[in-house]
């Protein structure tokens, strides 16, 4: 795994629940608490001779609640946010056309362009308010296709205040856009940290457990069958006590360098301790596992660690086991580090499944 497939994965990990729910929780109150209210000017209308109007706020009403059901039943689709703007946009514009109650539909644009702007989010709310406010201009001068009525200086107040006010909604939005984004940046360079190990710069055991497989687990199709290989360097400690502790964190390296050139970008190699390993195989069987083991090892004893004119001849040991499913992916680990156990036991320098 690179380290920008890392980034990748921590970030979508970092994506903070809190703000989803955040999100979500705006979105149900203002549904509902909307909805209730466009239902309530539907039937305050009904008395009134302007059925276009019942029906955009009635229809308007209908479609915010079957939205949020919608949002209920499937919380994490963001294509609702969408659709309650679009409504929005809708409901602001059947309000220009028609006049709404006694011509005072330009009095509810305001709450309702500040409703589309929280409920979008910044960059998509610059096109809906965008979209919105153009086809309502277009329609003010044009006031001979429209129902309603409106004279000219509650034409020109109501533009001078819309734009008033979108200008002072945007540089707030924007504002808590920009801290937003560097709060999360800053999360995730603390992540990457905390999930990376310092010396090799590969993921960690952390990262396994609370990225990886977490993230296995939630899309089982895409990792499993999951192969792992557990590696770990042969006689290591010969290596630091003879040549020192500098030496053995060079090999260390060296070692990485080797199996990250081995596997593929989609494979991970994480370090999981002092002189082990262990490498991730998505979508591979157990032979194509023992296979790709087969070759780090042969890689790792054909490339020695030259320091100077020295050549420092290295060899490992791998123990490989395959989950066929997300439930034996534990029992997989354990099995991968017993075949290890026995690797070493068989002689070192040899794969064993
Ligand atoms: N240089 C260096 N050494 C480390 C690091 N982490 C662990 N070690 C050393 O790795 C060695 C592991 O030794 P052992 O567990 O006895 O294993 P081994 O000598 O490799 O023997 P076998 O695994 O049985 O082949 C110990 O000497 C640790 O001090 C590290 O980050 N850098």
């Amino acid at each position: 795994m690179d380290s920008s497939s890392l980034r990748q994965l921590l970030r979508s990990a970092q994506q903070d629940e809190a703000e989803a729910k955040r999100r979500r929780l705006t979105l149900y109150f203002i549904s509902y608490v909307g909805g209730t209210i466009m239902a309530f000017m539907a039937w305050i209308n009904m008395g009134t001779n302007n059925p276009l109007l019942v029906g955009t706020l009635a229809g308007s009403a209908a479609f915010v609640y079957a939205n949020v059901a919608l949002s209920h039943m499937f919380p994490r689709v963001d294509v609702f946010f969408y659709l309650a703007g679009l409504v929005v946009a809708f409901t602001i514009n059947g309000l220009v056309y028609t006049g709404g109650l006694n011509n005072t539909g330009l009095y509810f644009i305001f709450p309702l362009l500040f409703i589309q702007i929280i409920v979008v989010r910044f960059k998509p709310a610059m096109v809906y308010v965008a979209v919105t406010l153009g086809i309502t201009i277009f329609m003010l001068y044009n006031q001979e296709k429209i129902v309603a009525e409106y004279p000219a200086e509650h034409v020109s107040r109501f533009l001078i205040a819309t734009f008033s006010f979108i200008c002072v909604a945007f540089i707030g939005e924007n504002f808590w856009h920009q801290s937003r984004k560097e709060m999360l940046r800053e999360n995730l360079e603390r992540m990457r940290q905390a999930n990376t190990d310092p010396l090799t710069k590969l993921p960690n055991r952390r990262f396994l457990e609370a990225v990886f497989f977490e993230r296995a687990m939630q899309d089982p199709g895409a990792h499993f069958p999951l192969s792992a290989v557990v590696v770990d360097i042969d006689h290591f400690k010969t290596i630091n006590d003879t040549y020192g502790h500098d030496i053995g964190d060079e090999v260390l390296i060296h070692i990485t360098r080797l199996m990250k050139e081995a596997v593929r970008t989609t494979d991970v190699v994480a370090r999981t301790g002092g002189e082990e390993f262990l490498v991730l195989f998505p979508h591979a069987t157990l032979s194509q596992a023992v296979k790709l083991a087969e070759k780090i090892r042969k890689v790792v004893e054909a490339n020695p660690f030259v320091e100077g004119d020295v050549n420092h001849s290295i060899t490992a040991s791998f123990g490989v086991a395959t989950a066929l499913t997300d439930t034996n992916l534990h029992a997989c680990l354990k099995q991968a580090d017993d075949n290890l156990y026995k690797a070493k036991n068989a002689g070192r320098n040899r794969v064993v499944e």
